[in-house]
C-alpha cells in the first residue's frame, strides 16, 4: 500500500483524479453512505479558537477522525471503525469553512498537518498508518472500551 503523494503536493491534484489510493475499490463509495458517522453542527463555523474546539469535540468523543472527503485513506480509516461496530465522529476539514486554520491548529497539537488525524479518549493515536497498526498489533479496540467505561462511570455518579 502505498500513500498518496499526490495529496501531500496540493489538493487540488487529488479532486482532480490523481490520488492514486483512489484505485482502491469500493472505499470511497462506502464514506458516500455515511457508515456510521456522525458531522458536528457546530464545530468550524468560527475561526475563534480552534484549539479550543477540537478540545471539546475530542473530549466529547471516543473516536474523532479529523478527515477530508477526498481522502481515501480517511474513508479507510472511518471503515476500519465501522467494521469494528465503534462510533466515531468524523469532521470534514474539507467541509469546513475554518478548515485550514483547523489543520493549522492539528498541527500544533499533533505535528502533522496531515489527514486523518485521528484521536481516541482524548488523545491523539495517529494517523492511518498508526491506526491500523494499533488494530493489527490488538490494541484499538482496548483504547475505545477504555472510553467506553470512563463514561459508564461518570454516569453512575
Ligand atoms: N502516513 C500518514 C499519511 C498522511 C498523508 O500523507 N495524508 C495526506 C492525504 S492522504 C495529506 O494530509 N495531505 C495534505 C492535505 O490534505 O492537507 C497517515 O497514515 O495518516
Ligand atoms: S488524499 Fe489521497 S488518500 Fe488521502
Amino acid at each position: 500500500m502505498s500513500w498518496c503523494r499526490a495529496a501531500l503536493r496540493g489538493t487540488r491534484l487529488v479532486r482532480s483524479g490523481s490520488c492514486s489510493a483512489g484505485r482502491f475499490g469500493g472505499v470511497v463509495g462506502a464514506a458516500a453512505s455515511g457508515m456510521g458517522n456522525s458531522t458536528s453542527s457546530s464545530l468550524g463555523k468560527s475561526a475563534t479558537a480552534p484549539v479550543n474546539q477540537i478540545q471539546e469535540t475530542i473530549s466529547d468523543n471516543c473516536v474523532v477522525i479529523f478527515s477530508k472527503t477526498s481522502c481515501s485513506y480517511c474513508t479507510m480509516a472511518k471503515k476500519l471503525f465501522h467494521d469494528m461496530n465503534v462510533k466515531y465522529k468524523v469532521v470534514e476539514l474539507d467541509m469546513l469553512e475554518y478548515g485550514s486554520q483547523f489543520q493549522d491548529a492539528l498541527y500544533k497539537m499533533t505535528g502533522e498537518r496531515t489527514v486523518p488525524r485521528i484521536f481516541i479518549n482524548g488523545t491523539f493515536i495517529g494517523g492511518a498508518t498508526d491506526t491500523h497498526r494499533l488494530h493489527k498489533e490488538g490494541k484499538l479496540l482496548p483504547l475505545v472500551h477504555q472510553c467506553y467505561l470512563k463514561k459508564s462511570k461518570r454516569k453512575k455518579f
